[in-house]
This record gives structure tokens, sequence and C-alpha cells, in this order.
């Protein structure tokens, strides 16, 4: 099999502040991505703008704010933003495809299935798949927001050899270049720390979501799924194939040292938690260094209507993320037994079938 490479655009490299499409531009990726598949390699775009290329349109003065005014932008941007790409694409010969997708496609495992073998069959045929966020029909709370995270699961969905994210700045700086000029880039991160998130910042620009902090988290779901990334601009001819080649403008994330598995890549990135439970100094260390399972003795704090079975969020007593796993209690019994010895829940409560809240094998450290 050639290898699949992601490349995701933001809306900051396809489109001018005021809500035009620069077809220029496009044209320029697409024959950009025309020559990488030339040189053997089955392209994958996931590509934003469409709310950007709309607002005009549909008569706003400027980028809206509320989410019914985004999703009817983007509802004309969209077509927009298609219509350029077929056409830019068709210089050179390639079929493209929509598809639009949102995070609860991703919850099940049914359609995430159903949209690996569409793309399996796309790519198959030649054709380069489009993706963007169904914004329409997402919701708030549901919605990826930016297509950072959107491109770093399709990267895993489809096992990317690399994932590419391209943006208006040439990679991860040590602050926002915007703000402070004398920001140093990074070449390479071997390991995403805690201090590599405190660099990055949020969107610099009106057109931008995300900013870097939001191409950290994306490489962190690709790296931990076994995808390098590189996030860095692309704007000259030859550029995307050097960032393949390991020579671009931009910042390469390497793989972390072992990869998860698609059910733990679930459980971190794709599952919808229903609760969230707080846990002890002890129990935090137990789960995050020490490869333990979580017993109720070290749970302090429980939030929500869960059932066993379900996602939880656990958080430290900083009230810090630090993972995510499968519950083995419902909430109402975990109220009666949080912070309890063992001994003591098998006599409190009659028929458990695992004395662990978490199990090792269920849960992902994501702090
Ligand atoms: N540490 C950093 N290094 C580089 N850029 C940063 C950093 N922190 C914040 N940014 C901002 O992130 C922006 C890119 O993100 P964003 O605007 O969301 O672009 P896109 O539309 O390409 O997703 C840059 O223009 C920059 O202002
Ligand atoms: N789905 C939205 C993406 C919004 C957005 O601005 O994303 P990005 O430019 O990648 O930070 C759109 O197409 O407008």
């Amino acid at each position: 099999m050639s290898s699949r490479i992601v490349v995701k655009i933001g809306s900051s490299s396809l489109t001018s502040a005021e809500g035009a499409l620069n077809r220029e531009a496009i044209q320029f990726f697409a024959d950009e991505m025309a020559s990488l598949r030339t040189s053997g390699h089955q392209i994958l775009l996931v590509t934003s703008g469409a709310v950007a290329a709309g607002f005009r349109e549909i008569g706003y003065s400027m980028r809206p704010r509320l989410l019914h005014e985004k999703q009817a932008a983007a509802a004309v941007g969209q077509a927009l933003l298609m219509q350029a790409y077929q056409q830019a694409f068709a210089a050179h010969g390639i079929i493209t495809a929509q598809i639009l997708l949102t995070r609860t496609d991703f919850c099940s495992r049914k359609r995430m299935n159903n949209a690996g073998m569409t793309v399996d069959e796309l790519l198959k045929q030649g054709v380069i798949p489009i993706f963007n966020e169904n914004d329409t029909v997402s919701v708030d709370e549901l919605k990826f927001g930016d297509n950072d995270t959107l491109s770093a699961l399709v990267a895993n969905l489809v096992k990317a050899s690399h994932l590419l994210i391209l943006t208006d700045m040439d990679g991860l700086y040590s602050g926002d270049p915007r703000r402070h000029p004398d920001a140093v880039r990074y070449e390479r991160i071997r390991e995403i720390t805690q201090e590599i998130y405190a660099m990055a910042g949020g969107a610099g620009s009106s057109i931008g979501t995300g900013g870097m902090r939001s191409k950290v988290d994306a490489a962190k779901i690709a790296t931990r799924g076994g995808v390098p990334v590189f996030v860095g601009k692309v704007s000259a001819q030859g550029d995307l194939q050097n960032a393949v080649n390991g020579v671009g403008r931009g910042t390469y994330f390497d793989t972390a040292l072992s990869s998860l598995s698609m059910k733990k890549q679930w459980l971190g990135f794709m599952s919808t938690p229903l609760g969230t439970i707080t846990v002890d100094t002890g129990a935090e260390e137990a789960l995050t260094t020490g490869g333990h399972s979580l017993l109720p003795v070290g749970v302090k704090q429980i939030e929500g209507q869960f059932h066993a079975g379900d996602v939880v969020e656990v958080l430290n007593i900083k009230a810090e993320v630090i993972g995510r796993g499968i519950i083995n209690y419902d909430a109402e019994q975990l109220q009666l037994v949080h912070g309890m010895s063992s001994s003591n829940v098998y006599q409190k409560l009659e028929n458990i079938h695992r004395l662990e809240v978490v199990h090792r094998d269920e849960w992902i450290t994501l702090k």
C-alpha cells in the first residue's frame, strides 16, 4: 500500500480577513498535493474555511460568533470551498469527494468503520477525500471547533504515514510570535510536555480558531497513535514535498515511543465521558506512573449520572484532567463506597463483579 498523507489546511491560509476565498492559494495547495500524489503517495485533505468563505456572501460584515450564524455561514461557504477545490484539482485530472464529519461520528465504532471503508474505496479509485467538520449539525459542546483534532483522528483512522498541519506560521515558537517577536522556533519536539503546552497560545488572527494550542493537542493525538506530525508553512513550490522529506519550514513532532491501540485511542480521544471523578494523590500516582488500577479508597468526589461500562474523566485534586477510563460502578454505588478500604467495599456492596473502579487495561493517561 502506498503511504497515506493527511494534509490539514487552516482558514488563515485559505481566506482573507474580510471573508473571501483565496482561489490562488487553493490552486497552489492543489498543485502541491497533486505533485505529492505523482510521487506515489495517497493524499487526504482536511480543510477549514467554510465559515470564512461564507460569512460575507450571506451578508454578515464580520466573522460571526454565534453558533447558528456560524452554521449558516458554513453551509454557504462549504459549497464554495468544495467548488474551488474541485476546480483546482480538475486542472490535474483529479476527482475530489466531500466528507463531513462530527465528533459523535467518532464516538461510534460502526460509523467510524463505515467512514474508514468509504475512504479506502475512494483512495483505491484515485479520488482525494476532502474532510471538514459538519458544522450545520455540530452542537457547541460536541464541536471540534477547529479542524486540527479532526485531522489527527483522520490520520489515526487511516493509519497515515504523515500528518501535515499547514498554517500561517512556520512552526511552534516559544511564544506567539505576533506578541513575542523574540520567540524562538522549535525544529523538533520529541515529547509533548506541559512546558510545550504552556508555549502554545490561541489563534493569533481573527480568521483562525484553535491557534497553536489545538495544533499541539492534535500532534499529541496523532503521535500517540503512531503518526508523526509536521506543523508549519507551505507557500512556495516544493514546500509540501520538503515537509514530507523532513526539511520543511516548521516543527516536527516525533511519534510516541509506544503507540496506542485503537481501543485506547478511542477511550482517550473519541469517547464522550459521562461523568467526572476526582482522585487523591496516591491514586493519581498509581494510575499515571504506577500502571495500577483505581480502587475505591482513592476516589474523593463523584459527579455525573454514569453507569458501569461508561467512560469517565478522572481529575486530580488540583482539578486537572489526568486521564479517562471505563468505570465499573454506577454513580450511586460509587457514592456509597468511595474512600473505603477494599474489605469494607465488599461488606457494603454485595454484588459487585469487579473491585477496581477503573481497571488499568481500561485506562488512558492524558496528563
Ligand atoms: N507558540 C506559538 N507559536 C506559533 N504560533 C502561535 C503560538 N501561539 C499562538 N500562535 C498563533 O497560532 C496561529 C495559527 O493558528 P490559527 O490562527 O488557528 O491558524 P489556522 O487557521 O491555520 O488553524 C498563528 O498565527 C499564531 O499567531
Ligand atoms: N469547520 C470550520 C473550521 C473553523 C476554523 O477556523 O478552523 P481552523 O482554521 O482550522 O482553526 C470551517 O470550515 O470554517
